[in-house]
């Protein structure tokens, strides 16, 4: 694990918005097309904004979030709502979104058909992850029903998740997929989250889900 320390939250955004679109490039240099991989929440606003007006071809950028809360679109839980107001735009209006949230009454009857649709786009190019106080990436939670799959090497692509601090049910990419990323980034900022990733980093993956995937990755954090 890279941990990278920035002066203040501004300057992470620029250089990590910047190092996001920089992979991506260099992917799609490379002949093929790229994916990337977001977090919900609230922690990566600034650094969307940001990569929003990069200059790459977003054409053959397919962006997905590691999970979703299977709320509807324009709820204000609603992780593509984060998206769409602060990612899919500008430039990176231009890119191919898959939805997680297909309008199923339930994340379960979902996974079969966004399988499929995912598929094409792995491995997954540039993969950012976000992580809570309770050290859960992407909505695998500590005590989640189904924790030990979705965290197995085998695990299938994506899972249905309920968990106690989830205030609704989830769907979430699982290890088997976020971990063969080809860029791994974690983006956390404040006290409280560095203090928790400290604490990951001494823990097992099923009481700190982000521990999984630390190993491979570079961590940006700002107070
Ligand atoms: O519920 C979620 O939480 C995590 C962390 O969110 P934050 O608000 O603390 O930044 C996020 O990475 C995940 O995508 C989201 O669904």
């Amino acid at each position: 694990m890279e941990l990278k320390e920035y002066p203040d939250r501004e300057m992470l955004a620029l250089s990590l918005a910047d190092k996001l679109a920089s992979q991506l490039a260099q992917q799609l240099r490379s002949g093929g097309d790229a994916s990337l991989c977001v977090p919900g929440g609230t922690t990566p606003t600034p650094v969307f904004e940001t990569l929003s007006g990069t200059d790459i071809e977003w054409e053959r950028v397919t962006v997905f979030l590691g999970d979703e809360r299977w709320v509807d679109g324009d709820h204000k839980r609603s992780n593509s709502r984060l998206l769409r107001r602060h990612l899919l735009k500008d430039r990176a209006a231009g890119a191919r979104y898959i939805d997680l949230f297909t309008g199923d009454a339930q994340p379960d009857d979902a996974t079969a058909d966004l399988g499929q649709a995912l598929t094409p786009h792995l491995p997954i190019t540039v993969a950012l992850l976000g992580m809570g106080n309770d050290m859960h990436t992407a909505s695998l939670f500590p005590g989640a029903d189904g924790l030990a799959q979705a965290l197995a090497k085998d695990s299938p692509m994506l899972m249905p998740i309920r968990a106690e601090g989830a205030e609704e049910p989830r769907i979430t990419l699982t290890r088997s997929v976020l971990s063969n990323a080809m860029h791994t980034h974690v983006l956390i900022m404040g006290p409280e989250k560095r203090e928790a990733l400290e604490r990951a980093q001494k823990l097992d993956p099923i009481e700190a889900p982000i521990r999984a995937f630390l190993d491979n990755a570079t961590v940006h954090w700002a107070e």
